[in-house]
């Protein structure tokens, strides 16, 4: 999307270079920050440390990781033990999996001369899909809006409430959650977001960049202001992203999400989870049970960064001395709290029979 009048995608390959370009997301909203990725190190440390981060942004990069590994050694070996150093990085997103499964799938049967050359352009391919699925989440999610915009005073804006950051920066454009914002906004239709700071990262602070940037009315507001907002009224829809959901459309995604949608379902709001299909994990149907959720580093929780009165980035400790952090990254949401799931195919029941009957060539593969 745009920064500052300028189109950005969130990643890019810079030819003449050979070389990845990432917006390092540690330093927004306060400072807009490019760096190269030249090592495997690098694109590791990436992931690991959030300068790029997003269930899809994190496929898109490791697969730009595999192809980088291609062209240093394209050997089984070498692809294999890249593939385990990329999949060791985070371990709840399931696209990162998905992304170097698809590229080790596709190697394989390749001659090792052109690994290098194959690989690249598969690691394009993924990112111009991303780009098209999230376009089209975004379709489809702004026919829902518009349906809400349908019911209220012209005028009146549609409220929606969204967690985290499922924006362009979680993606490498348009976003997923994000998506219909942006596509009913321009479409005219009148939209104010509540936007959960979403503690510890506070990538809701990246949300509300992104919303300013592109002139859409917000508010961002503390995590557990939610349900007093439902309970008053003043939420129409809730849309949230994802990182990995099971094939009977349970939702994971970032920690406290389970309890908006709980706070949704007690008042009667409309709780949609914006999906695209390589974020849909076909071989899990319990997700509380069986999805692994990311333990982050306490310092994430006790510490917390910002702009000082200097105008400098800094952080600064919020809890005692002493005191020992806790910090799951994610949490699961059960379908029964879901009320439907948008796709890049359509807008579906969060039930095995609605993913089945969206993707299924998917469905028959998960058996
Ligand atoms: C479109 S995926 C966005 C998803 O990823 C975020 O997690 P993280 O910032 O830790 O990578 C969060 O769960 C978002 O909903």
């Amino acid at each position: 999307m745009k920064v500052n009048g300028k189109h950005y995608r969130s990643l890019w390959w810079v030819e003449s270079r050979g070389e990845l370009e990432i917006i390092d997301q540690r330093w927004l909203p306060h400072d807009f920050r490019i760096e190269a990725l030249t090592t495997m190190q690098d694109y590791a440390d990436a992931i690991v440390e959030m300068r790029v981060r997003g269930a899809p942004l994190i496929g898109a990069t490791a697969a730009y990781g595999m192809a980088l590994a291609m062209a240093q050694d394209p050997s089984d070996a070498n692809m294999d033990k890249s593939w385990d150093f990329l999949d060791r990085t985070r371990p709840t997103a399931i696209n990162l999996r998905w992304a170097l499964n698809r590229c080790r799938e596709a190697l394989r049967p390749v001659a090792e001369g052109n690994r290098a050359d194959v690989a690249l352009k598969l690691a394009h391919e993924i990112a111009d899909e991303d780009v098209d699925i999230c376009h089209s989440i975004g379709q489809h999610g702004l026919a829902l809006i518009r349906e809400i915009a349908a019911k209220k005073p012209v005028g009146e804006p549609v409220r929606i409430l969204t967690h985290c950051n499922a924006g362009w920066l979680a993606t490498v454009d348009w976003g997923t959650a994000t998506s219909p914002m942006y596509q009913a906004f321009d479409a005219g239709i009148p939209l104010h977001v509540w936007v959960d700071e979403t503690r510890p990262r506070n990538q809701g602070a990246l949300t509300s960049w992104e919303l300013g940037s592109h002139g859409i009315p917000h508010k961002y507001i503390v995590d557990n202001a939610g349900g007093h907002l439902m309970q008053h009224g003043l939420v129409d829809l809730v849309i949230v992203g994802t990182d990995r959901t099971t094939r009977r459309g349970d939702v994971c995604n970032k920690i406290g999400t389970y309890l908006k949608a709980l706070a949704a379902h007690d008042n009667g709001v409309p709780f949609y989870v914006a999906l695209p299909s390589p974020t849909i994990d076909w071989t899990v149907d319990d997700g509380v049970a069986e999805i692994p959720i990311e333990e982050r580093d306490a310092f994430e929780v006790t510490h917390v960064q910002g702009l000082n009165a200097d105008g400098k980035i800094s952080t600064v400790q919020v809890s005692p001395n002493g005191t020992q952090g806790g910090n799951p990254a994610f949490d699961v949401t059960p379908n029964r709290l879901v009320t439907g799931l948008i796709t890049e195919r359509g807008v579906c029941a969060a039930t095995p029979e609605g993913l089945a009957a969206l993707f299924p060539e998917m469905a028959k593969v998960s058996g």
